[in-house]
């Protein structure tokens, strides 16, 4: 299984609502992935103020394995420290904490930032980055999770969650999705690709780094390659189902584009409404249900290897 909810508002006056909103549809997807669950909020100032690059992190000693509560303070001061002397000028940082994710904001731009990060605390896990993004990970129950991302006070104009069962890999933080692996860029999938091992391998003899054994981080530096190469989401995602085999439902989004798109058969359950307030996408029904004017949305399903694609 796993589980898939995004929210893509149209409407400015429902950008205050927009955690609220997810973390509403992220418990109605809770069974569908029990093991871990990750989130992606686009547009929230107060977590990455205008302006400004926002880092999402995991710290932890082994590989980035994230440790919990007040053991997680020490690293993150060091963080702080370290990554501001890395940084031209050593300009103020905002630093959030939400769980095992911290979020590092500065006034330079993403690839600077990432870099500083990188350079300060190597063994840390960069789970997101941009200027627009924040992204949140961890392992275990997905509703106690979304509570330490502080996801119900979240604001923004896009967002999306997950809820994982693993198959392809282990349960680990690497492991959980989003993955977020180019600026404001997110995949989530619900399904299995069978030739993932055989496109990592041509990805990395192009140079392509990755950060898990996870079939479904193959699918996001396919498209983050595809985006680098001048592609909008739409042609990324066609190309991606010329090229992958195996069952998916993904939710792909950017800096300002959310997109859906099935394999051939559609194996995996996916559900689309729309409004002219907002556009959802969720595994299941029952996670928009309680969506405002829902009553009166466009309800569908995706069609096989059709993308669906909106832009801000
Ligand atoms: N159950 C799923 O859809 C799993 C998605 C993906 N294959 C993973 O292992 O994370």
């Amino acid at each position: 299984m796993c589980g898939i909810v995004g929210l893509h508002l149209r409407d400015p006056e429902l950008y205050p609502r927009l955690g609220r909103l997810l973390e509403t549809m992220l418990r109605q997807v809770v069974e569908r992935g029990p093991d871990s669950a990750g989130v992606a909020v686009y547009g929230d100032r107060r977590r990455c103020p205008r302006g400004h690059a926002a880092v999402s992190v995991l710290l932890g000693s082994a590989g980035g394995a994230p440790v919990d509560g007040e053991g997680t303070d020490p690293a993150r001061a060091g963080l702080e420290a370290a990554v501001r002397a890395a940084l031209p000028g050593s300009p103020e940082l905002l630093v959030t904490a939400a769980g095992a994710t911290t979020v590092v904001a500065a006034p330079v731009d993403v690839d600077t930032l990432v870099d500083a990060v990188r350079r300060a605390v190597p063994s840390a896990l960069v789970v997101g980055s941009g200027r627009d993004l924040t992204v949140y990970k961890g392992i275990g129950d997905p509703v106690a999770l979304a509570a330490t991302y502080d996801l119900a006070n979240a604001q923004g104009w896009q967002g999306l969650a997950h809820t994982r069962m693993a198959t392809e890999s282990a349960v680990n933080p690497e492991g959980c999705h989003p993955y977020a692996v180019g600026p404001d860029q997110c995949l989530v999938h619900n399904g299995s690709f069978a030739n993932h091992a055989t496109i990592r391998r041509e990805l990395a003899a192009e140079g392509v780094r990755f950060d898990s054994e996870n079939d479904s981080e193959v699918g996001a530096r396919f498209v983050a390659a595809q985006l680098a190469q001048g592609a909008d989401l739409d042609k990324a995602l066609r190309l991606l189902c010329e090229r992958f085999d195996g069952f998916y439902t993904l939710l792909v989004t950017s800096d300002d584009g959310f997109a859906v798109v099935r394999d051939a058969i559609a194996c995996k359950p996916a559900i689309i409404a729309e409004t002219p307030a907002w556009v959802a996408m969720a595994s299941e029904f029952r996670a928009l249900a309680d969506l405002p004017g829902i009553d009166t949305a466009r309800i569908y399903e995706p069609e096989p290897e059709r993308v669906y694609a909106w832009r801000r």
